[in-house]
């Protein structure tokens, strides 16, 4: 008898062919003469879609019936990447699949870059999220993402005449087949109004919050499948819509507009991601979002947790939240409403079930990016949280009375509320007062942190405070980016590391073995030929994979100090000008970042990079041994192209300011050496992959403390430095901008006055440095080494390493294996 596979869970050939054509049948309602290559990707991305939603629902009904302690992840941003290749290796069914596609006419890569990827995020912090719910599901720990569906993501940049310009990413114009929407999960949220109190029946002070108006938060869930495991864990992402989406009052009246008013306010507040990575912009829609999907999530878990438990004092047990940095700290005083106003639980249990569910982690130690919202915004949009707010703050700090009897200070910096000027609630002291666990992202960082910013928090709570160096999942960053050498490795040591990246220690003895080194390199060079093949179809510019692939990609800011890697191509520039016949290791410098669209030196820096490009890439001295490349619009599907192409990883953020970085540690899983500064991860980095293979320079935190505590002079370091001054004389001439001298003033201007992160006194140490970098890589033998040695020394920057660190630590949970039914 021949076994009839099933056609939604079948892997063979036949089965993989027959889903994708009944697919494209009868969910796309076209057969292949007449379809789209966007066709055959949907039609592909249900047949994958299909064959892991069985591990879906077994996951949601093995946590239902067992009541399994769970953590909730509330971040603001997702950036998740295309899902499809991601599926088709956590699936193990790449091979199969790839093959079924080639059978039926069709290339698997352009089917994979038909994907519109989901850009619901910024940079750094939106993409650990994503890591860790790959790591959360790929270590079987029931877990739920809970963040924002927005309409449209990230921008997408362009460069027109050197400079960023923002298009709205409309992902969803095709559809989206990985997410299920689910209609009838729908969270009411208030907004504005007013409360009033009164005493109930039984005494009890009890209060109404009567809102301006109501908007509805809609579920829309993600499957997120773990590596090689049955475990799908979900992704609840939620959408605003309006509770009455028509007023036919309004429009029996002709007042059209006024017929779609509620439905066009509610659904804007999830329309647009706030594109800033950094400064902050005190808008009252970035509040609303804020405080939307935080109490949408929170009404969420308490529903669910309602199904099996009717005592709501014991709600921590069952569930954690971890604050992905304050834009969710609003979710401790909507806990207690939630609690005190809704459930009607006194207020010190309340309070006891509120500090025992949520932990908080800091990423950024930049002052500009705390979030501080006005006293005003919150009276307007949020009466009653302001007014249990309050009440938190009174409370803690009659606690803190106690423990600084007589002393103001410390109350006034520990103080949820800002009393200084016009009146602020501070979101970071809200969410250390409300958490009984606060991280940093890196060694340093937690350490930088228990001396400023939290210190204060850090004196009074010492016991909630810990480190959870960032990671980045090996599965989407090595398996699916870098098939050459996730095979060479596999090759090697078998395909443990996947799951168990200390294996990668195994590669040590290779480093000293020629033939593997050979191979090694081949690798290297097969993505930089990829990579230089993208970079010509999208900008035209030709690079040798011969040379030595500098790359610096992260979102533009000046504390990351794109602009001092550029003072580096013109000094090298100006040294083949004085002498073209210079002995120079040929180098492509490669550029990828957006930049905040009101943040305009960041802007200026990118059309700096452009304009220096334009130059250099063409002047006959330089022949072609010195190339600059921005490749436009950097984000998670350009990163999977470029990591695996590296040989130098710049990481050169001015020391204390970067709190992790998790790009440098994607480069070096990749065999990239890295030239860096000791900041964020790069200590521990150094620390792992040792110091003779990592290239280290500049000011360390405290010298930069010291210098700036002495009074810096950058003026001082230009004077003293001739070629350092020709540099910056060169760009101020206006060499780089057809004679105009104007363009980058505001750049040199703020370098020669002020230099707030320290590029005049990290010049030198940094070119001297890169001279080494230089040496080393004409030393081929020795540079392949190096570069083996930085992969196999990674173990500990899997993000599965940094989860396992949380559930011990934080979230005290355990994995749950998951028997599929059916
Ligand atoms: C209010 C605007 C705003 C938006 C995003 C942010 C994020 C915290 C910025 C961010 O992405 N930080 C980065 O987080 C990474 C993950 O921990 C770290 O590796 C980076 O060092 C850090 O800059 C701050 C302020």
């Amino acid at each position: 008898i021949v076994a009839v596979e099933d056609d939604r869970t079948g892997t063979s050939l036949e089965t993989l062919k027959r889903a994708i054509m009944d697919n494209l049948f009868y969910l796309q309602a076209r057969f292949p003469s007449v379809a789209s290559r966007n066709d055959f990707y949907m039609a592909l991305s249900y047949t994958v879609r299909d064959r892991l939603l069985q591990r879906w629902i077994s996951t949601a009904e093995t946590y239902l019936q067992q009541g399994s302690r769970t953590v909730c992840y509330f971040s603001a941003e997702f950036l998740l990447g295309p899902h499809l290749g991601n599926n088709l290796i956590n699936l193990g069914i790449r091979q199969e699949v790839e093959e079924a596609v080639n059978e039926l006419g069709l290339d698997i890569e352009e089917l994979l870059n038909q994907e519109e990827e989901p850009g619901l995020g910024n940079g750094g912090l939106g993409r650990l999220a994503a890591c860790y719910l790959d790591s959360m599901a790929t270590l079987e720990i029931p877990s739920f993402g809970y963040g924002i569906r927005y309409e449209f993501g990230i921008f997408d940049q362009e460069i027109r005449d050197g400079w960023q310009v923002e298009v709205t990413d409309r992902w969803l114009r095709y559809g989206n087949p990985w997410e299920i929407p689910r209609p009838e999960v729908r969270m009411p949220v208030k907004f504005g109004g007013h409360t009033r109190s009164y005493t109930d029946s039984d005494g009890h002070y009890r209060v109404i919050w009567d809102a301006h108006h109501v908007v509805e938060g809609v579920a829309y869930d993600t499957p997120i499948l773990g590596y090689r495991v049955n475990t799908a864990n979900t992704l609840r992402l939620w959408r605003a819509e309006a509770v009455e989406s028509f007023d036919f009052q309004a429009f029996n009246t002709g007042n059209y507009y006024g017929a779609v008013r509620d439905k066009i306010t509610s659904e804007n507040i999830t329309k647009v991601l706030y594109p800033n990575d950094e400064p902050l912009q005190g808008k009252e829609l970035r509040l609303s979002q804020q405080y939307f999907f935080s109490s949408s999530s929170l009404q969420d878990m308490i529903r669910i947790y309602l199904q099996h438990n009717p005592d709501l004092s014991k709600f921590h047990q069952k569930f954690t939240v971890q604050l992905n940095d304050t834009h969710p700290a609003i979710s401790v005083a909507e806990l207690m409403r939630l609690l005190v106003d809704d459930h009607h639980l006194d207020w010190n249990t309340a309070w006891n079930v509120t500090q025992h569910t949520f932990a908080y982690t800091n990423h950024t130690l930049l002052p500009e990016a705390l979030e501080k919202w006005p006293i005003a915004l919150f009276q307007y949009l949020l009466p009653r949280h302001l007014e249990i707010i309050f009440e938190i703050n009174q409370r803690f700090l009659d606690q803190v009375r106690l423990h600084y009897p007589g002393q103001s200070d410390p109350l006034a910096r520990l103080s949820i509320i800002d009393e200084s000027g016009e009146r602020y609630v501070r979101m970071a002291n809200l969410a250390c007062v409300g958490s009984y666990a606060i991280n940093g992202v890196a060694a340093l960082h937690t350490e930088l942190l228990k001396a400023t910013v939290l210190h204060d928090f850090y004196q009074l709570y010492p016991e909630r405070f810990s480190n959870k160096t960032n990671g980045v999942t090996p599965r989407r960053w090595v398996v699916l980016s870098n098939p050459g050498l996730t095979g060479l490795i596999s090759e090697q040591i078998g395909d443990g590391w996947i799951k168990d990246l200390d294996q990668l220690g195994q590669l040590e003895p290779l480093a000293n073995d020629h033939h593997f080194r050979a191979c090694w390199g081949k690798t290297k060079h097969d993505n930089k030929v990829a990579l230089a093949e993208h970079i010509q179809a999208k900008t035209g510019i030709i690079v040798d994979p011969n040379s030595l692939f500098d790359i610096q990609v992260k979102r533009i800011h000046e504390y990351k100090r794109q602009h001092l890697n550029v003072l580096h191509i013109i000094t090298l520039y100006q040294q083949i000008k004085d002498n073209p016949h210079l002995d120079i290791t040929p180098r492509t410098f490669i550029f990828g970042g957006k930049a905040a669209p009101g943040y305009f030196t960041a802007k200026l820096m990118i059309k700096l990079i452009t304009a220096v490009g334009d130059v250099v890439n063409r002047d006959p001295d330089v022949a072609g041994r010195l190339k600059v490349v921005f490749l436009p619009d950097y984000n998670v599907t350009f990163g999977q192209r470029v990591y695996p192409a590296a040989d130098l990883s710049e990481q050169i953020s001015t020391a204390g300011l970067e709190a992790s970085g998790t790009g440098n540690m994607k480069f070096s899983m990749n065999g990239a050496l890295t030239i860096g500064t000791l900041d964020g991860a790069n200590v521990e980095i150094r620390e792992e992959v040792g110091a003779e293979n990592f290239f280290l320079f500049g000011l360390t935190t405290p010298e930069v403390q010291a210098l700036g505590a002495k009074g810096y002079q950058p003026w001082d370091y230009i004077q003293s430095n001739p070629q350092l001054k020709r540099v910056l004389d060169l760009i101020a001439s206006g060499h780089f901008s057809h004679g105009d001298t104007n363009l980058f003033q505001p750049l040199l201007s703020g370098l020669w006055n002020q230099d707030k992160y320290y590029l005049m006194a990290d010049y030198q140490s940094y070119i001297d440095c890169q001279q080494q970098v230089s040496q080393a890589y004409q030393n081929r033998e020795q540079w392949l080494a190096m570069s083996i040695l930085n992969t196999a020394r990674m173990g500990k920057f899997s993000s599965d390493r940094s989860i396992q660190d949380y559930c011990r630590d934080i979230w005290h949970v355990s994995p749950v294996i998951i028997k599929l039914n059916g």
